[in-house]
């Protein structure tokens, strides 16, 4: 099939390579010159395990990119891959959105007419009913109607940061939300070769647009209120003096419960849960009703820094003292620190007059850039040299090796929030939830 894809950043670019990958031809469309001129000359713009072969051996051939919409009137479907980033308040701003449907309106009008409406369709994570009442009539207000110019359908996205190209090619399931059946055949044509190059059969999920687009929060809010969960349930193990990770991998046996994202400690960050469950929990409350579950996990996840800090208060007054801040990155692997942990946890401790020095295998430079005052360490191990305590925010497996270098502090206090560092003698070691 021939598509064009608007957005190619995160989503935008491995979904693109991704499909040129499986035998489409793939057209993103970005108002980011740089950006489209390096998918043209294949490279990734983003920073993504496997992605940068995959733009390579696709870039400037099957996979292009350009700045210019007229490119949609050549494609079967274009798929809207755009921000949909917080309000001041947590609700959802549309504005990306709208602007990218208003703009897909004006290139198919242009066009001469079409044997076969155009389908768009929202990949962004967006708020149930937003592709009927928000999107489709930027669309139609280029003078088209929907149903005979155009469909629409919403197809959300579950890929990770940093497994990104293999959650693509490998999904759990596929979401189709539409309510015509053309929208239906063309979004099965379009995952006809993924499902096939796929390991396993991977479920799809025919159903309403509406009900497509809540699928996504519901999946996204219940991973990080299943996070929340395991947080305060690991807050009260420490209060009995019990190991909430023994405690985990029990209930994890329970089919019913699952095994993964039991991990407690510091919290949740990164680009979508905190943005969409904010975004969430703001439309509901615009529709009436107050979502308590969903509070208390944002509640929980905003409380966990803190802990973390009080633990290390109970060691040691940290006021003009040196305090290591072991990982930035929301999680390892990536060098994101949007909604970081390490944002709430150093501004905690300055707040307590503390001299912060930070050290992230690859998110040094991110964090610089939004805190260039505080002191940033070349290793561990520097980080750690005369710090009168350290606190551990994200989980980067080469922190599990740290060893003699403890011995280098001041005061070895080590406060972790992620289980990473092995609990051992000559080091007064705190787990946040064990
Ligand atoms: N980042 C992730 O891992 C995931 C993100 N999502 C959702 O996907 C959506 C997109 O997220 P990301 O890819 O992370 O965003 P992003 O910020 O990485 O990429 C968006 C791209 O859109 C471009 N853009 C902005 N306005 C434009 C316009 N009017 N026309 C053309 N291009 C325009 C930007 O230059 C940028 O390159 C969001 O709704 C997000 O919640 C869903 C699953 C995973
Ligand atoms: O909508 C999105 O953007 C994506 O959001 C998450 O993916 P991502 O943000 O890349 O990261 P996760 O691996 O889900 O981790 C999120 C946060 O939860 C934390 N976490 C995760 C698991 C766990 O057991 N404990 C825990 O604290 C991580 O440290 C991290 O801060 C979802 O997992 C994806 O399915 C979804 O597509």
């Amino acid at each position: 099939m021939n598509v064009s894809i608007v957005g190619s950043g995160y989503v935008g670019t491995t979904v693109a390579a991704c499909l040129a990958e499986l035998g489409h031809e793939v057209t993103t469309i970005d108002v980011d010159e740089a950006i489209v001129d390096a998918v043209n000359a294949g490279e990734s713009p983003i920073h993504e395990p496997g992605l940068d072969d995959l733009v390579a051996d696709h870039g400037g051939d099957r996979l292009r990119a350009t700045t210019d919409y007229g490119v949609v009137r050549e494609t079967d479907l274009t798929m809207l891959a755009l921000p949909t980033p917080s309000n001041e308040d947590g609700s959802i701003d549309l504005q990306y959105m709208e602007a990218g449907a208003t703009s897909v309106g004006e290139a198919l009008a242009d066009a001469d007419d079409a044997a076969d409406p155009h389908l768009v369709v929202t990949k962004s994570t967006v708020i149930p009913r937003t592709t009927d009442d928000r999107l489709a009539p930027r669309i139609a207000d280029a003078g088209l109607t929907r149903g005979e110019d155009f469909l629409v359908a919403s197809n959300p996205e579950f890929q990770r940061e940093g497994t990104a190209v293999e959650d693509f090619l490998n999904p759990d399931k596929l979401v189709f939300g539409a309510d015509d059946e053309r929208a239906f055949e063309r979004l099965r044509a379009l995952y006809a070769p993924l499902r096939e190059a796929a390991d396993d059969d991977v479920p799809v999920v025919e159903t309403g647009i509406a009900e497509a687009e809540m699928i996504k929060y519901a999946n996204n809010t219940f991973l990080a209120s299943k996070v929340s969960l395991i947080n305060d349930i690991g807050n009260v193990c420490k209060e009995f003096g019990v190991d909430a990770y023994e405690v985990a991998e029990a209930i994890g046996l329970d089919d019913r419960i699952g095994e993964q994202f039991l991990r407690s400690g510091v919290g949740w960050g990164g680009s979508c849960f905190p943005k969409d469950t904010d975004a969430i929990i703001s439309a509901a409350r615009q529709e009436g009703y107050d979502p308590a579950v969903l509070s208390a996990a944002v509640e929980v996840n905003d409380t966990q820094p803190e802990r973390l800090l009080s633990l290390l208060d109970d060691h040691v007054d940290v006021a003009g003292k040196r305090v290591a801040v072991l990982g930035l990155a929301f999680k390892p692997g990536t060098d994101d620190i949007r909604n970081t942990r390490a944002v709430p946890v150093i501004e905690g401790l300055r707040e307590r007059g503390a001299e912060v020095v930070a050290y992230d295998p690859v998110a040094v430079e991110n964090m610089r850039e939004r805190y260039p005052d505080v002191e940033y360490a070349g290793s561990a191990a520097e980080a750690l040299e005369g710090a009168h305590g350290a606190v551990v925010v994200t989980d980067w497996d080469e922190f599990a090796a740290l060893d003699d270098e403890f011995g280098a502090m001041a005061d070895p206090v080590v406060v972790d929030g992620r289980r990473i560092v092995q609990r051992r003698d000559g080091i007064t070691y705190e787990g946040l939830t064990w």
